[in-house]
């Protein structure tokens, strides 16, 4: 079991561009059109696979929406950040 962070730790490790809501850290990313962002989901979900670590997907039109939290704990941990550094270099790549 991870342990949970603080908010203080929260603040300094979330990655750019991710915000912080409640138990959850938060990213909306945008696409050119539908399929990319189902495509992007699908590597998420791979990601999340790996890590045996899920996320919320939110796919909608041209946006896709993650939302990250460790349910076991009840709030926002390593595991989570570590999931959005993941994501954040295969959007990237
Ligand atoms: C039984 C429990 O669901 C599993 O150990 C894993 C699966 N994936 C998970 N994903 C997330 N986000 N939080 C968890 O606590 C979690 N637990």
């Amino acid at each position: 079991m991870a342990d949970l962070l603080s908010d203080d730790e929260i603040e300094a490790q979330l990655p750019d561009d991710w915000t912080r809501d409640g138990d959850e850290i938060v990213r909306t990313y945008e696409f050119d059109d539908y399929l990319r962002g189902v495509n992007f989901a699908q590597m998420v979900g791979e990601i999340a696979e790996s890590q045996f670590h899920h996320p919320e997907i939110i796919i909608r039109y041209e946006e896709v929406e993650i939302r990250l939290t460790s349910h076991e704990e009840g709030g926002i941990t390593d595991q989570d950040v570590e999931m959005a550094e993941l994501i954040e270099s295969e959007h990237d790549a």
